[in-house]
């Protein structure tokens, strides 16, 4: 099968004034759709920078970055701003969050952009709260929310318009050790669910646990390449928080109606 990720001869080179900095060398990687793949390396070894590519955020000195064939490093910045909102999902350390707008604003946020109705949009995004536990947090502001609900309304909003390829960089730098392990079953989880590929960006080995296979990047060149063999294996159905905490339809399954929802909401 073609993977749905094909990085050929890649390699960028900064420069500032007279000086160069080789951010990548030469990096050549394949990664298959429905692939949890983690890309390890200690600072400055240039993993942002490969992300960065791979999500067409910046264009390579030389080489190719084909996501479903297309290839993201000759695309236009329209184009590109098309290709990610119907292709791509992101999860930063940052979570990224619009301050002003509640959890189910952020989360329907990327549907707005497919042109998805507004009842529908709310319905898929209230769907997604719930499942990655946070059904009782559905307006909430993000300072209203621990660092934790923050990824998870990340986690949701990358996942809501059933993108193909999910992107995270570092999506657990800014969380305490449990919080880490949480979030991450649950990006994990959702990946599974729908067949979606889900390349992780970091610098922490304990991390790296959680993905089917670990390329470990070291001065702008993929050092190692190997498949995990100490995967943690995927919690049962209905046994992890999100589930405890009421997710009771499943994941991306928008099932229940608009309406039942919001009947819901006002005896809350
Ligand atoms: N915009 C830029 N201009 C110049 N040099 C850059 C730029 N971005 C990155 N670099 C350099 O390229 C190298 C790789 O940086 P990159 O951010 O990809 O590393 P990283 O592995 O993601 O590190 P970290 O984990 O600290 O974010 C570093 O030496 C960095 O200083």
């Amino acid at each position: 099968m073609k993977p749905i990720i094909e990085v050929k001869n890649l390699r960028k080179v900064y420069r500032i004034g007279t000086e160069k900095v080789v951010a990548l060398q030469k990096i050549d990687l394949e990664i298959q759709k429905g692939e949890v793949c983690c890309i390890l390396g200690t600072s400055g070894s240039g993993k942002s920078t490969l992300l960065n590519m791979l999500a067409g955020l910046e264009k390579p000195t030389r080489g190719q970055a084909l996501l479903s064939g297309v290839d993201v490093t000759q695309l236009s910045e329209r184009k590109l701003a098309k290709f990610r909102q119907r292709n791509v999902g992101f999860v930063f350390q940052s979570y990224n969050l619009m301050g002003g707008l509640t959890a189910l604003e952020n989360v329907a946020m990327p549907l707005t952009y497919q042109g998805v109705s507004r009842a529908k949009r709310n319905k898929r995004a209230r769907a997604m709260l719930k499942a990655v536990g946070l059904g009782n947090r559905i307006y909430h502001k993000p300072t209203q929310m621990s660092g934790g609900q923050q990824q998870r309304v990340g986690i949701a909003r990358a996942f809501v318009a059933k993108p193909k390829i999910v992107f995270a960089d570092e999506p657990t730098g800014n969380l305490d050790t449990k919080t880490t392990m949480e979030v991450m079953e649950l990006m994990v989880k959702m990946a599974r669910k729908n067949n979606q590929t889900l390349v992780i960006v970091t610098h922490d080995p304990e991390i790296s646990v959680f993905a089917d296979r670990i390329v470990h990047i070291t001065d702008g060149l993929i050092d190692s390449d190997k498949p995990n063999v100490s995967i943690v294996p995927p919690l049962a159905e209905g046994d992890d928080q999100a589930a405890k905490q009421g997710s009771e339809s499943g994941l991306l399954q928008a099932t229940a109606d608009t309406e039942a929802i919001q009947a819901k909401e006002n005896v809350q």
